[in-house]
């Protein structure tokens, strides 16, 4: 019950959809149970006794019931919708806003396959249960107490005997849950596998089909499907055998109390009428008690969906404005970083050892350094994505932590090695991290970065709509409307991490002239693997394992003797004219 506590806030504002609901219910019970009695005074009172005249006046008063439970059903029905979908309007957005703040850390390690499940089915289980699930607990106790209330009062002796049936029916819906549940529990994991796996593959189809893996895929598929499959028949082969089991034992209930009840009938101890209204009677309990492992396994699926929500809600959200931090329009770019260390949560060695340096506004620096020794490390510190475990990042002067996340982040423009499109149109890519610019900004941030020629080539210009991940455009081209969306924000630091490294010489060419005009007032960090990226950046950092191993202009790295030098030796040996005539 913990869990539905947990989760209150968002169905609680909505308790009185649910009390009218509930309410309404209890007046469909009512309704229901009154059936067996108006058949036993049709028995007794009108059929026995011959009052065919009152035959009118019971059918209309018949209907006329029948009318108000369908009236009553519709609203029970609607208003328990409407308490369960609203809740989980509140919940899902409350999911998706969680998942806007969590930190990077977070990312690492979760599984887009499963946090899409969290969200989409474990939310439905969660409404499921709100919606219909606790207006069935209730009606299966209203139902069954009423309907036993009723037996007692016809014929006390004949409601013990079917008391006596209620143990075997109870003792079958637990054994039937017992593995019915597990069942379910291995249908629902899965189908998740099965999602994970096609989600993966829409994802890496690049690499499928440049491997030729697509019987491999189909393969791997296949296995997915089969388990599926083969839970599924497993879970229809119990669900088959339950209902029958149940039917039977109700069966043999009316059986007996048919022998019994006629033997009453017989002696003149109960009416006819009794009797036919017992045999309605028995179906309103056997009924909701067939329910009964149905409603159980919704609960305790709507409870483990409803933790796992709760997991995600539950997290830390460990990077936040701190008290008092201050919000500033537009930095300076002043960046510098004293002794700073850092290791991700997952790894045991330092990601990043002692870095200090000194990057004043407009300033350029270039990372360069093997796979792995740190330079994207130093730039996701910049942007607070991760916190250093030690050593300390100023910005202007002032931590990093004195200023809000928004400052900080409005004030960095990054553009990745594969930076991400949405599927919208160009221009709403351009102007994503500021909606409110000018048509005249996007086209003019366009053609700094050098896209708007062949943007105004496609069909729809600047409307035209990009698919999942913006394909349909050449990486060079993606990567120009990155340029011109970090234009586009007017940053004072400009991130460019890798940024060229994907693309051919000719575009590379054009993406550096696009850059030029990019960096022109920004302090930018460089971090590339070709020395001609970075070679005219005012300081290079060269990193090795984490640690700064060489710092200077490219000239004076150049007859260090180190690290940079062998590097340019291997990309030059061969090139050295073009690089004197350039
Ligand atoms: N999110 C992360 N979680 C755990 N470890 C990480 C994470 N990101 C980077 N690392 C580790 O930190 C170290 C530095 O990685 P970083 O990405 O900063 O290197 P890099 O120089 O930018 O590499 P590359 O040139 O390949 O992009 C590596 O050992 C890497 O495995």
């Amino acid at each position: 019950m913990d869990t539905f506590k947990r989760l209150k806030e968002f169905y609680w504002p909505y308790k009185r959809y649910f009390f009218i609901s509930i309410l309404l219910l209890l007046l469909v019970t009512g309704f229901t149970v009154i059936y067996p009695i108006i058949l036993q005074v049709t028995i007794d009172h009108i059929v026995l006794d011959q009052q065919y005249h009152l035959v009118p006046y019971v059918s209309l008063g018949f209907l006329l019931i029948t009318a108000l439970k369908g009236v009553a059903v519709y609203y029970h029905q609607f208003l328990g919708e409407l308490f369960g979908i609203r809740s989980v309007y509140e919940l899902r957005n409350a999911l998706y806003r969680k998942l806007q703040f969590l930190p990077f850390r977070y990312y690492d390690n979760a599984r887009t396959g499963d946090l899409m499940s969290r969200l989409t089915a474990d939310v439905e289980g969660f409404r499921f249960f709100l919606s219909a699930g606790f207006a069935q607990l209730i009606n299966l106790v209203m139902l069954v107490g009423l309907s036993l209330g009723i037996m007692f009062y016809f014929s006390p002796s004949l409601a013990f005997l079917t008391l006596g049936a209620m143990p075997f029916l109870v003792i079958t819906v637990y054994r039937f849950d017992k593995k019915v549940h597990p069942a379910f529990r291995n249908i629902r994991k899965s189908l998740a596998n099965m999602n994970t796996k096609v989600q993966e593959n829409i994802s890496g189809m690049n690499t499928v089909k440049s491997l030729s893996k697509e019987d491999f895929e189909i393969g791997r598929f296949d296995e997915k499907n089969s388990d599926y499959k083969d839970k599924f028949i497993y879970t229809s082969s119990i669900w088959a055998k339950f209902f029958p089991v149940m039917e039977l034992i109700g069966n043999i209930c009316v059986v007996v109390l048919l022998g019994y009840g006629g033997w009453l009938v017989i002696n003149g101890q109960i009416t006819p009428g009794v009797l036919g209204a017992f045999f309605s009677l028995v179906w309103y309990i056997i009924g909701p008690l067939m329910g009964l492992g149905f409603i159980v396994n919704m609960f305790s699926q709507s409870k483990a969906s409803g933790e796992r929500l709760l997991q995600v809600l539950d997290e830390e959200e460990d990077i936040f404005d701190n008290d008092g931090a201050i919000e500033v329009e537009r930095l300076e770019g002043h960046v510098q970083f004293n002794n700073v260390s850092h290791r991700y949560d997952s790894e045991d060695e330092l990601a990043l050892k002692n870095i200090t340096f000194d990057a004043p506004p407009g300033k350029t620096i270039g990372l360069i350094g093997a796979t792995g020794s740190g330079k994207t490390s130093i730039t996701q510190l910049i942007s607070r994505f991760y916190e250093p475990n030690r050593g300390e990042i100023l910005i202007d002067g002032h931590p990093l932590t004195d200023y809000t996340l928004k400052s900080v982040r409005h004030n960095i423009g990054v553009v990745l090695q594969e930076s991400f499109l949405f599927s919208s149109s160009i221009k709403d890519n351009i102007s994503y991290g500021s909606p409110e610019v000018s048509m005249d900004r996007i086209i003019d941030a366009a053609k700094r970065a050098q896209a708007h020629d062949f943007i105004m080539d496609l069909p729809n210009g600047y409307d035209t709509i990009l698919g999942e991940r913006g394909m349909g455009l050449s990486g060079g081209q993606k990567q120009r409307i990155a340029i011109a969306r970090a234009i586009c924000i007017d940053p004072s630091i400009l991130i460019l991490d890798d940024a060229t490294s994907a693309v051919d010489m000719e575009t590379e060419g054009k993406i550096q002239a696009a850059f030029k005009e990019v960096m022109k007032g920004r302090t930018t960090f460089i971090i590339a693997h070709r020395i001609s990226s970075l070679m005219h950046a005012d300081e290079i950092i060269v990193l090795d394992n984490g640690e700064i191993v060489e710092r200077g202009k490219h000239e004076e790295l150049l007859k260090n003797n180190g690290h940079y030098q062998h590097i340019y030796e291997i990309q030059f040996k061969d090139r050295k004219s073009f690089l004197q005539e350039a």
